[in-house]
């Protein structure tokens, strides 16, 4: 990869001055894939000073300008997408042909929503009707540093980047030093679809580094955030010294309900759900709870299910799992179900060490807990691992309360053919997100948690405020 080692600063590829490798490792193969350069205090300025230079006049732009140039790095991106899904691949280890639908998908996916939604949005307008000399003006709030993570490298990005160009912000991408190659291919894809030079700049760095350094920045306005909730913390804290504004999309511990007149498929495509990127996501339905009556069946069906999952490398072909992202993400997935065992919960799938066949990479069974209370870790803790965990409940009051015992508050989701249970049930559970029978949310919608999981909300509309100023002028004089 041509610009492995470099950074995109004011419209140019270049040098580090302030960097040091950094090996990027395959997971399926443990092995070095590309070195990359991580960035110092000299690097983080220089990336600042050209997202400042470049937001007094990408803050005038139009909106008309800015679909178009959206409009632009769709068609790049689309023509590209497929490498998109190669890179993703190889660096975090998804499967190559769930990599090239699912993980590159998202870029269009949201590049295409946002581009809707910038149309339809209001800059300015009237306070309300009739009280037209007290006039609402959405600016864009400045300089924007974005920090994204690992799991779906691609999805971040374009939920983060999009909006700040949709709404005139200029800004550094920080993407996972564990996951730079989708970045580095996505800035060539900005380059060729002519994002103004400043605009948009990308470095690569770790947390203690770059991370850092661009939360404390007092030329940096906001800084969004997808990630764990102890970097949430820790950005916070950097950020407070300079009251920048700070977004972010935590961790999760998803309950999914599966009430006893489910549809006879939910336990299944729960635990698909849950397993998908190989756990390795922050709504996935971690914890399966199951009405009493249906739950010995549950625990059946869940473990023919997993045990239906095979584990391969990234690069072969077939709709199999693929390894965790990293040895620390193993040894912490190996931790927790030892733990789980250690507590008492019951295994009854997958279980500590690799699948067989599979001796280096960081693959991990598909592991199943039942008989789990609301005490173990494995409840508790988001695992980010190809790992359920399964209890019973008697009735909707219990489930509601088990549900709602838990520092994260992402996505719950609902299985019952009851559509009055169902509203009711989605509305007492405490998450930014409900998926009531498998059914997604539409393109545009919110994302975001309560709780730890986090305070931003990004996508749709909803996105495109997090970027922006709302300013309130009385004696606006009337056209
Ligand atoms: N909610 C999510 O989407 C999500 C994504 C990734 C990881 N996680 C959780 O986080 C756990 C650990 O994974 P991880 O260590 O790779 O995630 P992390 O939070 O450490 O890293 C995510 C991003 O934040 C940066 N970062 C880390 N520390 C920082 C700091 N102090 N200041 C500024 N930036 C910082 C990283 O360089 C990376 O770009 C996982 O097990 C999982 O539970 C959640």
């Amino acid at each position: 990869m041509e610009n492995a080692r470099n950074f995109y600063i004011d419209g140019k590829w270049v040098a580090p001055t302030d960097g040091r490798d950094f090996d990027v490792i395959d997971p399926s193969t443990e092995e070095a894939t590309v070195v990359i350069s991580l960035g110092g205090q000299a690097d983080t300025d220089a990336a600042v000073a050209a997202a400042s230079a470049a937001f007094p006049t990408w803050r005038l732009s139009s909106k008309a300008e800015r679909v178009d140039l959206m409009e632009s790095i769709l068609a790049v991106y689309l023509r590209r997408s497929d490498e998109m899904g190669e890179a993703i691949s190889r660096e975090m280890g998804a499967p190559i042909e769930m990599s090239k639908v699912q993980q590159s998908g998202t870029g269009s996916f949201h590049l295409k929503a946002f581009i809707r939604s910038l149309k339809d949005f209001e800059f300015e307008g009237s306070l309300r009707a009739g009280e037209d000399d007290t006039r609402i003006i959405h600016e864009p709030i400045g300089v924007c540093a974005l920090i994204t993570p690992w799991n779906w490298p691609m999805n971040q990005i374009a939920l983060k980047v999009i909006p700040a160009l949709a709404t005139g912000c200029t800004m550094i991408l920080k993407p996972s030093e564990q996951s730079p190659l989708s970045a580095i291919l996505f800035t060539e894809i900005m380059h060729e679809a002519g994002v103004p030079a400043g605009v948009y700049n990308m470095l690569n760095g770790d947390g203690p580094g770059v991370g850092s350094q661009l939360s404390a920045h007092k030329d940096v306005d906001m800084v969004s955030f997808t990630g764990s909730t102890r970097a949430g913390r820790a950005i916070t804290i950097a950020a407070a010294e300079t009251i920048k504004r700070v977004s972010l999309e935590l961790g999760g511990k998803g309950a999914n309900i599966v009430f006893a007149d489910a549809d006879p498929k939910a336990v299944a495509q729960g635990i698909t759900r849950c397993f998908n990127n190989t756990g390795q996501s922050c709504n996935a339905p971690t914890r399966m709870l199951v009405e009493r009556s249906r739950y010995d069946e549950a625990v059946g069906q869940a473990v023919a299910a997993a045990n239906a999952i095979s584990v391969n490398a990234a690069s072969e072909s077939g709709r199999h799992i693929g390894p965790l992202v990293s040895q620390m993400q193993f040894d912490k997935v190996q931790d927790l179900i030892q733990k789980g065992i250690d507590e008492g919960a019951k295994l009854v799938a997958g279980g500590v060490g690799r699948p067989e066949g599979l001796n280096r990479g960081f693959f991990v069974k598909p592991t199943v807990f039942a008989d789990c209370n609301n005490d173990m870790n494995i409840m508790r803790e988001e695992v980010f691992g190809p790992v359920l965990s399964m209890m019973a409940f008697d009735t909707e009051e219990d489930a509601i309360v088990i549900a709602n015992d838990t520092d994260y508050g992402l996505t719950n989701y609902i299985q019952t053919s009851d559509p009055e249970k169902a509203r009711r049930v989605a509305r007492a559970v405490r998450s930014g997100m409900v998926d009531i029978n498998g059914k997604g949310r539409g393109a545009g919608s919110p994302f975001g948690g309560m709780k730890q999981s986090g305070n931003g909300r990004e996508g749709g509309k909803w996105g495109l405020d997090e970027f922006l100023e709302v300013r309130a002028i009385g004696g606006w004089p009337v056209e």
